[in-house]
């Protein structure tokens, strides 16, 4: 395993220190926030005790299913509301402790997108930008300079004069960003924002918001419910779960090896390795075991390629090892290999390759035994 990608190097405790006081001062700290909401049908515990680091600069990715709390979450950052328990500093601001004016401020330097883009069907898209200026001490002639300098930043700037209803999700989706950005916001909450587009639109929007990060220094949060969104774009990802932050940490680290059903889950929508579900579900031939067999799925660092590893541990341990499925996958710029293979052989046997290759960091699922 030579691969030198720095996310295939562990994470060092130095490493978290420095994302920690990153996150304290420039970035977003989150510390045992509790939010409960009281409804019709009572109360209703939407966060608890939520720790979160977003360090300055970070492409954040914070991942749940429906009504996981990820809305609240993004709503509490931007101070839209108010929490029980906890802290939420967003560059070194105690957010609940802000008056009216400094909560104004602070929203000032938070852009937000949304999965409905929320554009004014009667303004054009240069219109609906130049709402997020009106506000400011620029003069209509410089607005409008700004204006056009936000819409040929994302792309847009031939869209000028058009209306919403002329244009497509993704151009849409542009506008929205252009207007998120017009106050130079240092960061991005983007709430389900490519969640309406498809697959190649939804492509190009996280590419987008990848160059805004590069170029402008941008610290962006985004909020999905689409591993696949975290894949292409996320550093980093958080993973709630009824109001809980079940796993977290660097993309790379919980691709390569998720620890609870419900980031397997995930991470299976995005790989082919997910696929011997379904055959698993199926009760697919291609995957009935003999006694003694063991299907197993590994997510190893790329560079030792599949048939090595597989060969090596046949010859090791005297074991037979079948390639059912093999991906490659590239996860924040580093390579990351799958397999899924079926062993075969004594039981002894196999479970010491078994630890032969969880001593190796390699991630390892036993799917059946
Ligand atoms: N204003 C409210 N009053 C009462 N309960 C609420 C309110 N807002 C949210 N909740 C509840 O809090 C929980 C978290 O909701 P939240 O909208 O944050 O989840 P989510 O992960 O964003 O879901 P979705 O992806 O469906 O938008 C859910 O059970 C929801 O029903």
């Amino acid at each position: 395993m030579n691969q030198q990608s720095p996310a295939a190097v562990p994470e060092t405790a130095a490493a978290q220190d420095a994302r920690h006081e990153s996150a304290r001062a420039n970035g977003i700290h989150i510390a045992g926030l509790t939010k409960t909401y009281i409804g019709d049908e009572g109360r209703k515990v939407a966060l608890h005790d939520v720790d979160i680091d977003i360090a300055e600069g970070d492409v954040y990715g914070v991942i749940g299913l429906s009504g996981a709390g990820k809305s609240t979450l993004v709503r509490c950052i931007n101070g839209l509301e108010s929490y029980d328990k906890g802290s939420v500093t967003v560059r070194g601001h105690e957010v609940g402790d802000l008056s009216k004016k400094q909560l104004r401020d602070l929203r000032r330097g938070i852009g937000m997108i949304f999965q409905s883009f929320n554009l004014m069907p009667s303004r054009t898209a240069a219109g609906n930008v130049e709402l997020a200026l009106l506000d400011s001490d620029l003069t209509a002639a410089q607005r409008a300079t700004r204006v056009s300098r936000l819409l040929d930043l994302v792309g847009l700037k031939d869209k000028a004069d058009s209306y919403p209803s002329e244009l497509s999700g993704g151009q849409k989706q542009r506008v929205a960003i252009a207007r998120a950005l017009a106050n130079n916001p240092k960061v991005l909450l983007s709430d389900e924002a490519t969640s309406a587009l498809d697959p190649s639109t939804t492509k190009s929007i996280l590419k987008l918001l990848r160059r805004l990060h590069d170029d402008l220094g941008l610290t962006i949060v985004i909020i999905t419910h689409q591993m696949s969104v975290i894949k292409q774009i996320c550093n980093r990802v958080a993973v709630i779960d009824h109001g809980t932050i079940t796993e977290e940490g660097r993309t790379f680290d919980v691709f390569a090896n998720p620890r609870t059903p419900l980031t397997q889950a995930f991470v299976a929508t995005t790989s082919s390795l997910g696929k011997i579900d379904d055959l698993i579900a199926d009760k697919s031939p291609l995957i009935a075991l003999h006694p003694g067999q063991v299907l197993l799925r590994m997510r190893y660092i790329s560079q030792e390629v599949s048939e090595a590893l597989v060969s090596h541990i046949s010859r090791t341990f005297g074991i037979d090892a079948n390639i059912i499925v093999g991906d490659i996958d590239v996860i924040d710029d580093a390579p990351l290999g799958g397999l899924v293979v079926i062993l075969d052989g004594a039981a002894d046997r196999i479970e010491a390759a078994i630890d032969y290759l969880r001593n190796r960091n390699i991630g390892i699922e036993v799917l059946t035994a």
